[in-house]
C-alpha cells in the first residue's frame, strides 16, 4: 500500500461475538476524498467503519498516516480522527454547547478550562450545522434532527483530518441534508477525508468514491458515475434500482417496484 494514504486497512477478518462479519478487505483512503459506504442491511457497513476507526477488535491492520492505529497516543489520534456514530446517547443531560465542547477534549490540557480557540471552534461548528440557536438546551429536549446536528457539530469541532460518520443523515430534512453535503465538500476541499455509511443512495451518489458492500466484503469500489459502480449497486440491491442521470455526471437511484 502506498504511504500517501491517510488511512489504509488490511482486514483479514472481523468477528462479532465469534461470528465472522467482515472478510478480506483491503482499502486506502486518501486525503481530500469523500468516500461513501453503501450496501444492503447487514452487509457490514457499520462494522467496517468501526473497524477503520479502531473501535472494535480486528484480525488485520489499520494504518493512520502509515502508523498502526493502536500505536497512536489516544489524544493525538482523537485529534486526527473524528467519529459520529449511530444513535449516540449518553450526553442527554448536557447542554448542546457542552456536547459540542466534548469534541475539543483531545485539544485541551487535563482539567483546563476551554481556550478561546476551543470556544471559537464550538461556535463555528454549531453555526455550520445551524444548531447555535439551541446551544443552551439539553440534548434530551431536542428533536431527532436537531440532536443529530448538534452531534455533527461535535464531530466538526474536533477539526480532524479524517471524519467518519455512520448514517449522519438520520433524521435530517432535505435542506439539512444539502447542508451536510456542503459541509463535507468544504472539509474535503480543505484537504480532509470523509468516510460515511449512507443508506440514502442518492446522497451517496454525490460522493467522490463508493464502496459497495455485501456479505461482509467490499464487492466493488469506484466512482459514482461509472457503469461498473451502477452494475454493482444493481447486483447488491437485487436489480431493483432505476438509475437516472439527471444532469451530466449526476445520478439518481430510484427503487423499482413490482
Ligand atoms: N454485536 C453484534 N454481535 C453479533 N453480530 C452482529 C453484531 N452487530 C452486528 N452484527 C451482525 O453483523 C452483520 C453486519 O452488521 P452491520 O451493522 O455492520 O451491517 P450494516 O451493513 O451496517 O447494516 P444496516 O444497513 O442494517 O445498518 C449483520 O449480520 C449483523 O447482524
Amino acid at each position: 500500500m502506498s504511504g500517501a494514504a491517510l488511512l489504509s486497512a488490511s482486514l483479514q477478518r472481523v468477528r462479532l461475538q465469534g461470528r465472522p462479519v467482515l472478510q478480506d478487505i483491503a482499502l486506502e483512503l486518501p486525503a481530500g476524498r469523500w468516500t461513501a459506504i453503501v450496501g444492503p442491511n447487514g452487509a457490514g457497513k457499520s462494522t467496517l467503519l468501526r473497524a477503520l476507526a479502531g473501535l472494535i477488535a480486528i484480525e488485520g491492520q489499520v494504518l493512520l498516516e502509515g502508523r498502526p492505529l493502536p500505536a497512536w497516543p489516544a489524544r493525538e489520534r482523537a485529534r486526527k480522527l473524528a467519529w459520529l456514530g449511530q444513535n449516540e446517547g449518553g450526553a442527554d443531560d448536557l447542554r448542546a454547547q457542552d456536547v459540542v465542547m466534548l469534541g475539543r477534549l483531545p485539544h485541551q490540557a487535563w482539567l483546563a478550562p476551554p481556550s478561546a480557540q476551543d470556544l471559537d471552534c464550538v461556535r463555528a461548528a454549531m453555526q455550520q450545522t445551524q444548531s447555535w440557536d439551541w446551544r443552551e438546551r439539553r440534548l434530551a429536549t431536542l428533536s431527532g434532527g436537531e440532536r443529530q446536528r448538534v452531534l455533527l457539530a461535535r464531530a466538526l469541532a474536533v477539526r480532524a483530518e479524517l471524519l467518519m460518520m455512520d448514517e449522519p443523515l438520520a433524521h435530517l430534512d432535505p435542506p439539512h441534508q444539502a447542508d451536510w453535503i456542503a459541509i463535507v465538500r468544504q472539509s474535503v476541499a480543505a484537504g480532509g477525508s470523509v468516510v460515511s455509511v449512507l443508506h440514502e443512495l442518492n446522497i451517496a451518489l454525490r460522493a467522490d468514491w463508493l464502496l459497495v458492500m455485501a456479505g461482509g466484503r467490499v464487492l466493488h469500489r469506484g466512482r459514482p458515475q461509472d457503469p461498473a459502480t451502477h452494475a454493482a449497486l444493481q447486483q447488491v440491491f437485487d436489480q431493483r434500482l432505476r438509475m437516472l442521470e439527471i444532469e451530466p455526471g449526476q445520478w439518481l437511484a430510484l427503487p423499482l417496484t413490482g
